[in-house]
């Protein structure tokens, strides 16, 4: 009988919950020398359940770190001006390290004109122009939660990432781009991939490291990943799980997980695999921001 090669499961919860608990150490720390908790402000206009719950999360794990959760919840019908009032207030306020606008706004809303109006110091999310152009140029900058997140999950199993192929498909200003950017500062030959590109299957198989960032569920297939490689799967897609009863349904990722793992070295399971991170991440870079704008010397964990 032959067995299949079976690959390691990258458990993202269970290294989301070491992250979060050094980030409440240094927090503690963070308190003793400043005689103040870094404080995270998010913001959330809508009743979007998920967001609602996400919204939630941030706020509970923010405490639980220790720091200081300041949470401002708005109507669906805010206007633009009144949401630009608020994070203006949270930019002057300075018990206020982290600011955090929950996307997606509601569709009345300009959701790039509210990112700029974030002080670059404060964006904890690392959406603002100034913070990826700091990132695309090497400069300190804050990064995007889950980029950030995947970089410590492949790092987990492979710390060593020069001279590696990485394959984004993806190509957002959240996940596809300032991932490409993390992996080409760790001197990764990076490939972006997207709904354009030819011949996608080919193009991961190129991949020791591929990351799936499409929304597109199971999209990416089992032979299209090569032997060994570590797979990262950034997408959360809920579909309808008729085998579970009338109306169910599950989460999925990007990839077909069952086919991928037969081939790869090191898989993110969807859920439990960079879902968990993005929040851990957002604490992480809360805290960075505190030391940033204030000079207190406290270990920020790094990937
Ligand atoms: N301003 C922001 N908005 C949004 C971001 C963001 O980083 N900044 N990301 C997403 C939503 N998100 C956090 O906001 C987020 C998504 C998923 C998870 C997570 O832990 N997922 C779990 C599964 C959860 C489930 O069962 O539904 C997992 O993958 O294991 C955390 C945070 C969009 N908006
Ligand atoms: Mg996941």
């Amino acid at each position: 009988m032959t067995t299949l090669p079976t690959s390691r499961i990258i458990d993202g919860k269970a290294f989301a919950e070491g992250l979060r608990r050094r980030v409440a150490e240094a927090a503690a720390d963070f308190l003793s020398r400043s005689g103040r908790a870094p404080g995270l402000a998010v913001v959330l206009a809508g009743e979007d359940p998920a967001s609602s719950v996400y919204v939630r999360n941030k706020a509970q794990q923010t405490v639980e770190a220790g720091m200081a959760s300041f949470e401002h919840r708005l109507p669906a019908e805010t206007g633009e001006a009144e949401l630009l009032a608020l994070v203006a207030r949270l930019n002057a306020d300075d018990a206020v390290d982290g600011i955090l606008v929950q996307l997606p706004l509601p569709a009345h809303i300009d959701a790039q004109k509210v990112i700029e109006a974030i002080d670059p110091a404060k964006d904890v999310d690392g959406f603002h122009p100034e913070n990826a152009g700091r990132l695309m140029t090497g400069l300190p900058a804050l990064v995007p939660c889950t980029p950030l997140g995947c970089l410590m999950l492949i790092k987990s199993v492979q710390p060593a990432l020069a001279g590696l192929e990485a394959v984004v498909v993806g190509r957002s200003n959240i996940v596809g781009k300032p991932m490409a950017q993390l992996l080409l500062s760790e001197s990764c030959t990076v490939t972006v991939a997207h709904s354009k590109t030819r011949d996608l299957p080919a193009v991961c198989r190129r991949a020791d490291i591929l990351v799936a960032a499409v929304g597109r569920p199971q999209m990416v297939r089992g032979d299209w990943v090569k032997p060994g490689a570590i797979v990262i799967d950034v997408g959360i897609n809920r579909i309808p799980a008729p085998e579970r009863g009338e109306g169910k349904t599950r989460l999925v990722g990007d990839v077909a997980y069952d086919e991928a793992a037969q081939r790869a070295g090191a898989i993110t399971p969807v859920p439990g695999g960079v879902g968990p991170m993005t929040i851990a991440c957002l604490l992480r870079n809360t805290l960075a921001a505190a030391v940033a704008r204030t000079g207190v010397v406290v270990d920020v964990p790094s990937a």
